[in-house]
């Protein structure tokens, strides 16, 4: 999307952490004036104000979009301080896992409002956000939102807010997943005699490659699996141990992503 359309109106982020922060990064990296850009955050990076952001100063009373990136732990007491953005012509984006659409009404009930589940890849506009609406998020205001977060990444619409929960414990929570297994593969390196920093450079390598390629074409993740795999060669040797039916990565990617979710449920409110 052209972000300039937000700079007319301004964007206000609250809750500039580690989420809120990957997102600021990426929609200034892709034409939001910094100008426009409000942070309400009590320690704000100093990168932010550095880069021309206003921080914690005078918001626009009439912002475009308001985007919550505080922990859902925080909610309860961030909510009353932003009712007067509820009015109805702005659309408010939430990223908190747990919090839910109801929650988010009792404070806004004018607004049309949006929950997206982002990741931190959006930080290099290489993100994944999956989206659902309330009832007064009309078509206009799912395109901000999709374009919003479209800015950072690819964009999945959901028809049931439900499945966010699910959605955070695949690729919400799922970079960190990705990155426990770069650090696997290079420990397994050093265990069979590389260096530490080799086997690290060749894990990262990995990793990021097989995901661009993965991205790059039509061939599907199994298909590409195949065409490393050699007959009776070192590929077929490793993923025998990777793909056992009991003690393999399917099932512990599925108590993991399990996991995940069922804590996305349980901070329900
Ligand atoms: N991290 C991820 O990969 C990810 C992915 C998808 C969704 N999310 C969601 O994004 C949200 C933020 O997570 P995070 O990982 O970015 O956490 P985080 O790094 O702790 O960011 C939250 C930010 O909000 C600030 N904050 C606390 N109280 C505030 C207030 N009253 N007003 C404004 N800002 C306040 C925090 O400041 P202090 O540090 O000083 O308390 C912190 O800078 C969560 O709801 C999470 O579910 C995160
Ligand atoms: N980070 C947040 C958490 O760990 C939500 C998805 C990724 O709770």
């Amino acid at each position: 999307m052209d972000l300039a359309k937000l700079n007319d109106r301004g964007l206000v982020l609250v809750g500039a952490g580690k989420m809120g922060g990957a997102l600021l990064d990426g929609w200034l990296a892709r034409g939001l004036d910094p100008a426009s850009a409000h942070v309400i955050d009590p320690k704000p990076d100093p990168r932010w104000a550095a880069r021309g952001v206003n921080v914690n100063a005078d918001p626009p009373a009439d912002p475009a979009v308001l985007v919550l990136a505080v922990k859902p732990q925080m909610m309860g007491d961030v909510l009353p301080t932003l009712a007067a953005w509820g009015q109805g012509r702005t659309l408010v984006v939430s990223v908190a896992a747990g919090t839910r659409i109801k929650t988010l009404e009792s404070s806004f009930p004018a607004a049309p409002i949006v929950r997206a589940m982002p990741n931190t890849p959006a930080a290099i506009g290489q993100g994944i956000t999956a989206v659902a609406g309330n009832a007064r998020a009309d078509a206009a205001a799912m395109d901000l939102a999709a374009a919003l977060m479209g800015a950072v990444g690819q964009v999945v619409q959901l028809d049931d807010e439900a499945q966010i929960d699910a959605v955070t414990g695949l690729s919400g929570s799922g970079p960190a997943y990705v990155f426990h297994l770069i650090e696997a593969l290079a420990e397994a390196g050093v265990a069979v005699g590389l260096p530490a920093d080799t086997a690290m450079t060749l894990a990262r390598a990995t990793v990021a490659g097989a995901g661009a390629l993965a991205l790059s074409g039509d061939e599907t993740p199994a298909k590409l699996r195949e065409a490393v795999t050699s007959p009776a060669g070192t590929t077929a040797a490793g993923l025998a141990v990777l793909m056992d039916p009991d003690a393999g990565l399917r099932p512990l990617i599925a108590r993991t992503v399990a996991a995940a979710t069922d804590r996305a449920r349980e901070l329900a409110q």
